[in-house]
């Protein structure tokens, strides 16, 4: 069922998130191999923004940045955040061959070439790329830890947490191999202006970091609390877009 907001964008044709089809992918010889340089200092706070929690960078300078891949110049990270389900069997936003995983990690980045802020790139054919990271249950992730240890300080909507020095690097798959596609964002206000970079490979995070994710909520302080869990959207139909992949 789509909800008023889905259908906003009007005849929107390159909305997210999908179905990445292995087979229907086509390797790309010419992409590149993605380069990440964050640094750990331009992380500043936490904050539960009543959709999901999220991870504020400093964004004033090239400090944090990604290049290569599929990309034409170098993107500042803005925030990371996560989509996750009320239990194991779903939460991610994509799915790989119908497969969809417990959890789903955005790293959120802007082109400060084509663009003097966060806000305008919203708005640019391309402004904004999201790597997009799966979570599997398994073992314990130790560099998670730090961030889950501070969920109980963002446990209702629009509180926030001091965060100084993280490295959300710790948080990628060591494995290079990618998906990219064309497609907008997953929340309002939907543009379609999100080159997705989508890594093959998950990382592994154990059943009490899952639910400690689960245990944030939705609703702000003195409201009827309502658990946050299942803050992904639906399935968008993949339309004329090819699937790119980094590897055979
Ligand atoms: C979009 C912005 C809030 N949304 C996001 O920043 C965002 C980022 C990534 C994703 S995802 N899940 O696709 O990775 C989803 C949403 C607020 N905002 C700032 C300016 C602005 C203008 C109009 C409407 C909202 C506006
Ligand atoms: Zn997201």
């Amino acid at each position: 069922k789509k909800n008023n907001s889905e259908l906003s964008v009007s005849g929107g044709t390159r909305q997210s998130p999908i179905n990445i089809q292995w087979r229907d992918s086509v390797y790309d010889p010419h992409l590149k191999p993605l380069k990440i340089h964050y640094d750990p200092t331009t992380c500043l706070y936490i904050w539960n923004n009543g959709y999901s929690f999220q991870v504020e960078f400093d964004d004033s300078a090239d400090k944090s940045v990604i290049m290569g891949g599929p990309l034409e110049n170098h993107y500042r990270l803005k925030q990371f955040h996560f989509h996750w389900g009320a239990i194991n069997e779903w939460g991610s936003e994509h799915m790989v061959d119908s497969k969809v995983y417990p959890a789903e990690l955005h790293l959120v980045h802007w082109n400060p070439v084509t663009s003097t802020s966060f806000e305008e790139a919203i708005m640019e054919n391309n402004g904004l790329v999201v790597i997009g990271v799966f979570l599997k249950l398994g073992a314990h992730h130790a560099g998670l830890q730090k961030l889950v240890d501070a969920l109980p300080a963002v446990k209702h909507k629009d509180t926030i947490v001091e965060f100084d020095v993280f490295d959300p690097s710790c948080l990628m798959p060591s494995c290079p191999d990618y998906w990219t596609y064309d497609g907008s964002l997953t929340t309002p206000p939907l543009t379609e202006s999100v080159t997705w970079i989508i890594k093959k490979t998950p990382i592994e995070v154990d059943q009490n970091q899952l639910e400690e994710f689960r245990m944030l909520l939705f609703t702000s302080a003195g409201e009827e609390e309502k658990r946050m869990v299942d803050n992904f959207r639906p399935l968008q139909p993949l339309m004329n877009r090819t699937v790119r992949s980094s590897f055979r």
